[in-house]
């Protein structure tokens, strides 16, 4: 049966941070644990050691209560914005940064991040110099033409999103508004890295299913090339790992890395 879009009121009511943590990247039990993590951290991996792509200032978008894609990241930009449009998922973000007792425990994904880098030694080091980089935590809606009204932010040279926009995004036109409003927020040049995954109409946050817009690789380019955007690489992966299709029933993984139209 068809999963009805989730509304703005339901995420506020039922996305629980922790039980997604539990649900998706718990050590051991967590459904993203190995196929995606690996994919993601393996991705950003090559992206932010190849030079590649520079700056201060990278925004992430919709970040949930989760640092894991920022590891990398935090190599190459000294100020990184997280955001989300829930308040119990900033106050999960906060509580990492300070180190609260009741933080998430991201430190398995942060040792993965340092044996890719070569740097099995420095988990501890890692895990500080993101907190150091990632200086604020905002409200964002990325429906809105503004994500951050009533903040105007300085363009930045970077924009990350993961597993959001087919998830705020209604339909086709309302997910081609999206990257167009994500394309504001950028410097002319600056570089978007969107992970996610296609042929998904749902995914399950504990006993609570919240809704995913079915989008084809074609409609994705379509929406970057006539959004402002020249893309860079659209990778694609096939899912293996088929026995949580229960708990999220995407069929690809992907990866699209873009430039916004214009010089640097
Ligand atoms: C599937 S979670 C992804 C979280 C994280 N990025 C990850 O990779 O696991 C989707 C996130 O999108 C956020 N979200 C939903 N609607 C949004 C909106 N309109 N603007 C920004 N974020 C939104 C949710 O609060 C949630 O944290």
């Amino acid at each position: 049966m068809e999963t009805p879009f989730t509304k703005q009121e339901t995420y506020i009511r039922d996305f629980d941070p922790k039980e997604y943590f539990d649900t998706y990247y718990a050590p051991r039990k967590g459904a993203f644990v190995g196929e995606w993590t690996l994919f993601v951290l393996k991705n950003l991996h090559e992206l932010f050691s190849s030079g590649e792509v520079k700056g201060d200032t990278m925004i992430d978008i919709g970040s949930g209560p989760t640092i894991y894609h920022l590891l990398s990241a935090c190599e190459v930009f000294e100020n990184i914005i997280t955001s989300d449009f829930l308040e119990q998922n900033r106050e999960q973000l906060k509580k990492w940064l300070r180190k609260d007792p009741d933080m998430l425990d991201w430190s398995k994904v942060a040792q993965m991040v340092c044996d890719l880098e070569g740097n099995s030694e420095k988990r501890a080091e890692k895990e500080e110099k993101l907190r150091r980089a990632a200086k604020r935590v905002l409200k964002c809606d990325a429906l809105k033409t503004n994500p951050f009204e009533p903040l105007v932010l300085p363009k930045a040279d970077c924009l990350i999103s993961c597993l959001c926009l087919e998830v705020l995004s209604k339909d086709v036109d309302n997910f081609f508004n999206v990257v167009k409003n994500l394309n504001t927020l950028l410097k002319p040049g600056g570089h978007i890295m969107i992970m996610s995954v296609l042929g998904s109409t749902f995914y399950h946050v504990g006993e609570k299913k919240f809704s995913s817009l079915m989008i084809t690789k074609d409609e994705i380019e379509r929406a970057f090339t006539e959004g402002g955007y020249e893309i860079v690489k659209f990778k694609l992966k096939r899912r293996e790992e088929m026995s949580t299709m229960h708990i999220g029933d995407n069929e690809d993984l992907y990866c699209l890395h873009a430039r916004k139209l214009g010089k640097s």
